[in-house]
């Protein structure tokens, strides 16, 4: 897809759809506790392709790039008595560790196999009843695992006392299991590296209809914070309230402590305006741990690089085990738009900016975050983005969200 180089409209309106994390949460606890009513579930591929499983009762289930659906349903077929199902993904997903998840469920007396590769997927699960009890789980490669064992907790008759083992990654998406459990009346705790999740047979017994609805997706939101910290225009979003489950609302300070792009909530329509401030005084440089956001990193290091501002941001372990190893397809295209820099494991940091290539041609390695980051830089210099569909898994209307803000330059010469 060609973005010619575009001005950014003033105040347009764009209606972003529910969060993907928590409607991947509330589909595999509305398949357990069958009382649950969802409202505004995320319209990406990736829970669509999690309702499907859930739906299907398939013997095999292709998850393609969905992470949060083969961590989540890993559990859940784990405890769906006399059901055997073999849970498989994308050539991607097939490199995409799974073996903390499945040596912890192993613990409780699950019966999983690899039939590839070790600490892969595809796997072979036969469901059986688990009493549930105390399982140690490494915390540092992917919350994921941790959030899956939380879900299926509360239909344990022992509930689940998981221990999480040396450092802990993306805390805000286990606090967002923790907070979404407890909405629908299942009790919880987290002190020190202990989660206890506690058996919950109330919820289902009462039958008592559970309404969730479910916030606007802030990841989504962020490429709209990009787009008004380039264009330095006003752009307004729905729904999103001033609390939020979703860490990745944290966008809301980053925006205005590096880029001075203040958001203020009009509360009636749950709709937020992003103003950037005109005199702005940009930081030298932008040191930060993303470790508590990471899909936010591409977003802030396209929108530092695209503005000059040089930028080290640390706490990036898990980048190199998602959709594509993200440091390293942010570095090579990060330098198209003129931005060098340098990475190990675990961060990445520019090193010098110089003038961008002529014919700016973004590849996105199957990675929906690359496409939907270096878009605002269309506000700077036409450039192409390569297998556009790829928003698909997050954010099927990206495309033509992103229209609605935007303006050829080229009409505007010509209307002048
Ligand atoms: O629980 C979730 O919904 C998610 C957790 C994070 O993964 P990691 O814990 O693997 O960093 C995040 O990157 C992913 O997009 C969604
Ligand atoms: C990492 C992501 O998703 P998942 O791990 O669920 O594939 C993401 O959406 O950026």
């Amino acid at each position: 897809m060609i973005l010619t180089k575009s001005t950014l409209l003033s105040n347009k309106t764009i209606t972003v759809s529910g969060s993907k994390s928590i409607s991947n949460r509330l589909l595999i606890l509305h398949a357990l506790f069958s009382n649950i009513r969802i409202t505004n579930l995320s319209d990406s591929q990736d829970t669509k392709l999690l309702q499907a499983a859930l739906e299907n009762n398939s013997d095999t289930i292709d998850v393609h790039h969905a992470g949060t659906a083969m961590r989540f349903l890993t559990s859940y077929f784990a405890i769906r008595e006399g059901k055997t199902t073999i849970l498989t993904g994308s050539d991607r997903m097939k490199q995409r560790p799974i073996k903390p998840l499945v040596d912890a469920l192993k613990q409780l007396g699950a019966e999983i196999d690899y039939l590839e590769n070790n600490g892969y997927p595809p796997l072979k699960i036969r469901g059986h009843k688990l009493r549930g009890g105390e399982v140690k789980i490494q915390a540092n490669v992917s919350s994921q695992f941790i959030t899956s064992l939380m879900l299926i907790g509360a239909k344990l008759e022992n509930g689940i006392t998981i221990i999480l083992e040396g450092k802990i990654t993306s805390i805000p998406y286990l606090e967002m299991t923790l907070k979404i459990l407890r909405t629908i009346g299942i009790s919880n705790s987290w002190e020190s590296d202990t989660i206890k999740v506690e058996p919950n047979i109330q919820t289902e017994k009462n039958s008592q209809i559970i309404p969730f609805t479910i916030e606007s997706d802030w990841s989504s939101a962020s490429y709209f914070y990009s787009l008004a910290a380039i264009g330095r225009n006003s752009i307004s979003l729905k729904c999103f309230k001033p609390f939020s489950l979703q860490g990745d609302s944290a966008i809301r300070e980053l925006y205005w402590e590096y880029f001075g792009v203040n958001t203020i909530s009009e509360g009636a329509e749950a709709k937020i305006s992003l103003l950037p401030e005109s005199n702005f005084k940009y930081p030298e440089r932008i040191e930060l741990n993303m470790n508590a956001c990471p899909d936010l990193a591409q977003t802030i290091c396209v929108t530092a690089a695209a503005l000059k501002i040089s930028f080290h941001i640390t706490g990036l372990e898990t980048l190199k085990i998602k959709e594509t190893d993200r440091l390293s397809a942010l570095q090579n295209e990060l330098f198209k738009i003129g931005c060098l820099t340098e990475t190990t494991d675990e961060s990445i940091w520019s090193t010098n900016f110089i003038e961008p290539a002529a014919n700016i041609s973004i590849e996105t390695y199957t990675d929906h975050r690359m496409a939907m980051s270096f878009a605002p830089f269309c506000l700077l210099q036409e450039l192409s983005i390569e297998n556009e569909e790829v928003v698909q898994k997050s954010y099927p209307n990206f495309w033509a969200d992103l229209a609605q803000c935007l303006t050829p330059q080229t009409d505007l010469d010509e209307k002048q």
